[in-house]
């Protein structure tokens, strides 16, 4: 058994979707053809299912990165080759806005827990097949403003009495920010498997104000389901190719 997922060892499919909130692995899960849970202890659920004949499994991380972490290691040694966060952000691009995607390249590590893994020059990079494979599944996509870049993984998401480093990144072209990626392309690296993430923007957050952040909007909820579906489809065209 792995003790934090709580799932049987080798019950992970080679195909793995997660995401912070175990509501989301549910919303998922409903577009696949079939699915069971396997697991459900603290904010880590699992189940199991297929879509269009492909065996995947879909796992919530929750917040932040020391208990991602754990979820991204006990996947792997559960069975996964590749994962996908399909996740939120919030943009640090003026011209990617609430409702568009992102589609991750690499994660800046401001994440507190990589470093003690690995030293800071390694990088936390999402695997290029991963990568193209959402881009070509994001053309099947309609309505869908996306850009592919840098992520900023951040492990503050209220500041304290300093500022949290946000508009410094923007000016050196990252994307977006959010709170999980670098530790899984990290781990990912490290343990020799396949990962990448495709983000739904919940707000412009250059000059961010946390009181504005609200991602339970319509505009947000359409953009997860369009970053599920590049998901899937995703993970349909890389298994065909293997
Ligand atoms: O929507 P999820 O996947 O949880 O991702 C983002 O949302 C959470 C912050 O509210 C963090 O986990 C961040 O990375
Ligand atoms: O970390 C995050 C995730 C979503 N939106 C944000 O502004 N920050």
């Amino acid at each position: 058994m792995l003790p934090i997922l709580k799932v049987p060892e080798g019950s992970i499919s080679k195909y793995v979707l997660v995401c912070g909130d175990p509501a989301r692995v549910l919303k998922i899960a409903e577009r696949l053809d079939d699915f069971e849970e396997i697991g459900y202890n603290r904010e880590y659920r699992t189940v199991k299912g297929h879509y269009r004949g492909v065996e995947v499994t879909i796992a919530s991380h929750g917040v932040g990165v020391p208990g991602a972490a754990l979820a991204f290691e006990e996947l792997i040694k559960g069975g996964a080759k590749t994962i996908i966060r399909v996740g939120t952000c919030g943009s640090l691009d003026p011209n990617i806005r609430d409702g568009d995607l992102v589609v991750a390249t690499g994660a800046v590590r401001e994440d507190g827990l990589t470093d003690q893994l690995v030293p800071i020059g390694y990088p936390a990079i999402a695997d290029f097949s991963v990568v193209r494979s959402l881009e070509v599944a994001l053309l099947g996509v309609r309505d869908v403003n996306y850009k592919t870049g840098m992520v900023l993984t951040l492990s503050a998401f209220y500041p304290g009495v300093l500022d949290l480093p946000l508009k410094l990144y923007s000016e050196t072209n990252v994307t977006a920010v959010e709170m999980e990626c670098s530790a899984l392309f990290v781990i990912a690296s490290l343990r020799g498997i396949r990962a990448g993430a495709i983000l739904a923007v919940d707000g412009v957050v250059i000059d961010y104000n946390p009181d504005e952040y609200d991602p339970h909007r319509t505009v947000v909820h359409k953009a997860v389901d369009k970053a599920i579906t590049a998901a899937l489809n995703a993970v349909v065209k890389m298994a065909s190719e293997e």
